[in-house]
C-alpha cells in the first residue's frame, strides 16, 4: 500500500492552443488535507477535473494510490469524493433523495444518509425540495454527497463558498475530522485563512506548474505574518518560484 494518494507528473493541458498546464507535478500524501492555491485562471479546476477523470490531459501521468487514473473505472471513481464548480442536484428532490440517487449510482448502502447530513448541517430539512435550499445549504449538500460514499479521496474545489461563518467553522471541523480518520483532502481556496487553519501542505500554482509543495508548519515558522505573506511572496516571484 503506497502512502501517496496522487501523484501527478509532467501534467500538460492545453485548451484551443494555450498551455493551461505545463509539465505540471503534485504530489499528496495519504491522510494529509493538501491546499491548493493560485491565483484567478491558474489552473486549479483544470487540475481537479483531470485528477477526477472529467478532463482528459494533453500530456503526462496521473496515479492515484500507486495505479494510473482509469476514467473508465467506477472504482477510481468510488475513491473520491468530488466538489468541482457549481453543484447540480435534482431540484424537486429533498436533501436525502439527492444523496440516495448518488449512493445508488456508487453502489454504496444507504445507512449512514441520516449521519452524513447531520454533518453537513442539513439534518432537519426533511422533505423539504433542493429547489429551496439557500446557496450555502446547497454547498453543504454537495460536501455532504462528496463524502457519502465515505471516498478515500476528497477532491474540493472553493468548498467554503456561500457558507456562513458558523458553516465554515463546522466544515473546517469535518475537513479535520475526516483527515484524522484517514481521509486525504486536496482543496482549493482563494480563502488564505481557511487554507491556514486545516492545511498540512500548501502548494502554489503559477505559470502552470507547482512552484513548491511546503509543509505549512514550514511556512509559519518562516513568515511570521503567515501563509497570505508566503502567497505574496511566491506571486512576486520570491520564495523559491
Ligand atoms: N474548457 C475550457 N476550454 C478553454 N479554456 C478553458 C477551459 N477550462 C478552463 N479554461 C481556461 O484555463 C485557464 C485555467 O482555468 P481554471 O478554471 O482551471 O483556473 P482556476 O485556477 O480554477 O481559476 P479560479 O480561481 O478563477 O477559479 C483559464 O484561462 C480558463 O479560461
Amino acid at each position: 500500500m503506497t502512502n501517496t494518494a496522487v501523484e501527478i507528473c509532467n501534467l500538460t493541458k492545453v485548451f484551443d492552443g494555450k498551455e493551461v498546464l505545463r509539465g505540471c507535478n503534485l504530489t499528496v500524501q495519504s491522510g494529509t488535507i493538501y491546499g491548493l492555491l493560485g491565483a484567478n485562471g491558474a489552473g486549479k479546476t483544470t487540475m481537479f477535473k483531470l485528477i477526477t477523470g472529467l478532463l482528459s490531459p494533453t500530456a503526462g501521468n496521473i496515479k492515484v494510490q500507486g495505479k494510473t487514473l482509469s476514467i473508465d473505472k467506477k472504482d477510481f471513481l468510488r475513491k473520491m469524493g468530488i466538489l468541482i464548480e457549481t453543484p447540480v442536484f435534482y431540484d424537486h428532490l429533498s436533501a436525502r433523495e439527492n444523496l440516495e440517487i448518488h449512493l445508488s449510482y456508487m453502489e454504496h448502502s444507504f445507512g449512514k444518509i441520516e449521519q452524513v447530513l447531520e454533518m453537513v448541517g442539513l439534518g432537519d430539512t426533511g422533505k423539504q425540495p433542493v429547489s429551496k435550499f439557500s446557496l450555502g445549504m446547497k454547498q453543504r449538500l454537495a460536501i455532504g454527497r462528496a463524502i457519502s460514499h465515505s471516498p478515500q479521496i476528497l477532491i474540493l474545489d472553493e468548498p467554503i463558498n456561500g457558507l456562513d461563518p458558523m458553516g465554515i467553522r463546522q466544515i473546517r471541523n469535518l475537513f479535520l475530522s475526516l483527515a484524522k480518520d484517514g481521509m486525504t483532502l486536496l482543496i482549493s481556496s482563494h480563502i488564505l485563512s481557511e487554507i491556514e487553519h486545516i492545511a498540512d501542505v500548501v502548494g502554489v500554482l503559477t505559470n502552470g506548474n507547482v512552484v513548491q509543495e511546503v509543509a505549512l508548519s514550514e511556512i509559519k515558522k518562516q513568515y511570521p505574518n503567515g501563509l497570505e505573506e508566503y502567497f505574496f511572496q511566491i506571486m512576486s516571484g520570491g520564495a523559491g518560484a
